[in-house]
Order: C-alpha cells, then structure tokens, then sequence
C-alpha cells in the first residue's frame, strides 16, 4: 500500500517534471490552506532536490520572490536562488538576512534529519531542525505571515505547538494526502504570524540545546 503510494507520487512528479513526489504535499496543503498569494516572497529551508521551491515559484506567479537554503547542493531552477549551508550555522542564516533584506511573506520546512532508524533520536533532531524554522520566522517572517513545516511526530512536539501558537493566530495539524499513510511525519501550517518585538537581531544565543527563541511570550 505505501509501495504504491510512493509509486504513483514518484511517477506523476517524473511526468509533470517536478523534482520530488513531495511537490504534491505542498500543493496538496496550498490549494486547502491558501498559503502562497501573487507577488509573495517565499523562503524554503531543506530545500534539495528543488520540489517545494519548483511549486513555490509557480504559485507567487514572477513578482514573486524563492529562496532554498539546503546542506546539498541544488541543481539552478529559473527564478529561484539558493543557499548552501547548513540552517544551523549562524554564517548560514547571516547569508540568508542578507539575501532576503527584510521580511517574507512565508517560510516553508521540509527539513528533515538523516534518519538514524531509532525513533525518539529521529523525531528529537526533527524537533531541533522545527526550533531553527522558529527561529527563521522569528527574524524575517513579516506580520501576518504563514510557515508550513515537517514535523516528525512525537511527544516533544506538544511544546512546539505551544510555543507556535504563542506566535500565530492559528496553528493546524495536517496530513496532505501525498504523505504516506504509514509515515510519522505531518505538517504544521501556522497562520496569522503575530510579530516578534525581543528577538535578538544578529547572532542565535546558542545553548546546548540550540537556540532559545526570545519571542514575546518567553522562551523554549
Ligand atoms: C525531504 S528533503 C526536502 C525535499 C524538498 N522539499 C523537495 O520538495 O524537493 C529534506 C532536506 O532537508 C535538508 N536539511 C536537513 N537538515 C538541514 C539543515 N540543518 N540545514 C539545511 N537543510 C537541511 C536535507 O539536506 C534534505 O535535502
């Protein structure tokens, strides 16, 4: 069943020429949840083989504006830049402000961690690479602004939905029909960015457990 889920994910993206079957998840979750306007500007962590970024670029139409940050290398899409680096290096994210200079309207993560087949561990490091996405937003998502991010299930990700919901109108859980339907993974679609006033602007305070987000409504 999951086989022949992937299959036909796998060969309609080969047909449509888009670079992942994960193409359709996005777009699975932009035609029911309205994420991508006209003329948006839209950044996409773990962007590599380009699926997401492909569908993003089609979707904010050429007024648009996509930039993917992966660890991989990611072969040219027209009207798209990328970044080579790691989300977790502070010179990683300094690029990425300079390149956005200023806001966006969304932030997109698909990323996801080597998965080392031992369950906690895997969903652990989802959970640590979803606390970077937080902390992108809270550098240069404009107010009002959506991220849609992959979240390995597990008991962890109850504070993440906390603190998401500190910082949007409205947090969902979602499964698009694209997502296998024996995988652990969902993603989260968080509307209605609300602003941050005490982020720090430059370096990430680093602890040994990443970064602590300073957003109004505390730390986590
Ligand atoms: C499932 S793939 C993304 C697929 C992509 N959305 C698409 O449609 O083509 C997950 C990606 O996350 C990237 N990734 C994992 N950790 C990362 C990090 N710390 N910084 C940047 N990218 C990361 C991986 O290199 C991998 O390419």
């Amino acid at each position: 069943m999951a086989e022949r889920h992937r299959e036909y994910y796998y060969k309609l993206a080969k047909k449509e020429g888009y670079r992942s079957r994960a193409s359709y998840k996005i777009m699975q979750i932009d035609d029911r949840f309205n994420v991508f306007h006209d003329g948006d500007s839209v950044v996409d962590l773990g962007a590599c083989p380009g699926g997401w970024s492909q569908v993003a670029r089609e979707r904010v139409g050429e007024t648009g504006k996509v930039i993917g940050v992966d660890l991989r290398y990611i072969h040219p899409i027209d009207g798209v830049q990328f970044i080579i680096g790691d989300i977790t290096d502070d010179n990683t994210m300094i690029k990425l402000l300079e390149m956005v200079g200023g806001k966006v309207d969304v932030v997109l993560s698909d990323m996801a961690p080597n998965i080392a087949g031992h369950y906690s561990m895997d969903h652990a490091r989802s959970i640590e690479l979803c606390r970077y996405a937080v902390d992108v937003c809270d550098r240069i998502l404009k107010k009002g602004g959506c991220l849609v991010m992959k979240v390995f299930m597990g008991d962890m990700f109850y504070t993440l939905q906390t603190q998401l919901e500190k910082r949007f109108g409205k947090v969902i859980v979602h499964s698009p029909q694209a997502s296998r339907p024996t995988s652990s993974e969902v993603y989260v679609i968080s509307k209605g960015f609300l602003g941050t006033h005490n982020v720090r602007p430059k370096k990430l305070d680093k602890g040994d457990d990443g970064p602590k987000f300073v957003a109004k409504g505390g730390n986590f």
